[in-house]
């Protein structure tokens, strides 16, 4: 599977259906808030029927004997990524692991523990808006590290973050460590609703092992021919 991960933020399965439809590889695709919250565990059944491989977005953030339940749960969909905000706590993010884990196994042969990957800061917060809206002085990226550091330590395989955070990320929490960078945008995009944003091509000089891809390709002419010449600069 590639290392561009295309956010099909969609809010029907039936343009889910059309979008995929013009690809004719498996690719790793995203599902997030919008779409689970308008079709549900459905459309990721489907769309893990169709090939592909998931990342599940959900991003949870509640207390740590809600999200073991939850992620228990969504370990049973067969989606290969999830993710909890590390803001959660170490508690919270080692609950998450104990729920997939018991989902895992839960589902026998068949069942493959999904990799968990904590949320540091999004990449539509500024170092503005954490300073001034979340109290929390500094720099994003000292922030970050901080986060990585302490989602390591309580179990998961890595982070999301920006391109900007994941060389820091990889000297902090080894190479082995996730890190999984949207907010990407090719030259001459809008940069929308993203603060830290970068080229497939600074991802890739940078180390990220994944880059999520929403708008760029959703919102381009040629969807499939896009995503192919971002994954080749990943893969290059
Ligand atoms: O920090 C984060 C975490 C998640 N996202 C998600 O990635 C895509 C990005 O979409 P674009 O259209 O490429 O901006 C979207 O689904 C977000 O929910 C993120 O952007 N930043």
């Amino acid at each position: 599977m590639g290392r561009t991960i295309i956010a099909l933020d969609f809010s029907s399965v039936e343009e889910v259906r059309d979008f995929l439809k013009g690809f004719n590889e498996p690719v790793y695709a995203k599902i997030g808030m919008e779409l689970f919250y308008a079709c549900g565990a459905d459309v990721v059944r489907e769309v893990i029927s169709m090939g592909h491989e998931i990342f599940l977005d959900l991003k949870l953030h509640d207390i740590p004997n809600t999200v073991k339940g939850g992620m228990k749960n969504l370990a049973k969909l067969g989606v290969s990524m999830v993710n909890v905000h590390c803001a959660g706590g170490s508690k919270m993010m080692k609950a998450a692991i104990e729920g997939l884990e018991e989902g895992a196994e839960e589902m026998g042969a068949s069942g493959k523990r999904p990799l968990c990957i904590g949320v540091t800061q999004l990449t539509s917060t500024s170092k503005e808006m954490m300073n001034d809206e979340q109290g929390i002085p500094g720099d994003v990226q000292d922030c970050v590290i901080r986060f990585a550091k302490l989602a390591k330590e309580s179990g998961l395989d890595g982070v999301v973050c920006s391109v900007h955070e994941a060389k820091a990320i990889h000297e902090a929490c080894g190479d082995d460590f996730l890190t999984v960078t949207p907010g990407i945008r090719l030259a001459g995009d809008s940069a929308d609703d993203q603060k830290r944003i970068a080229t497939p091509e600074f991802a890739k000089e940078k180390g990220s092992d994944y880059i999520v891809v929403g708008r760029s390709i959703t919102g381009s002419d040629s969807p499939s021919e896009t995503y192919k010449m971002i994954e080749k600069i990943m893969q290059g």
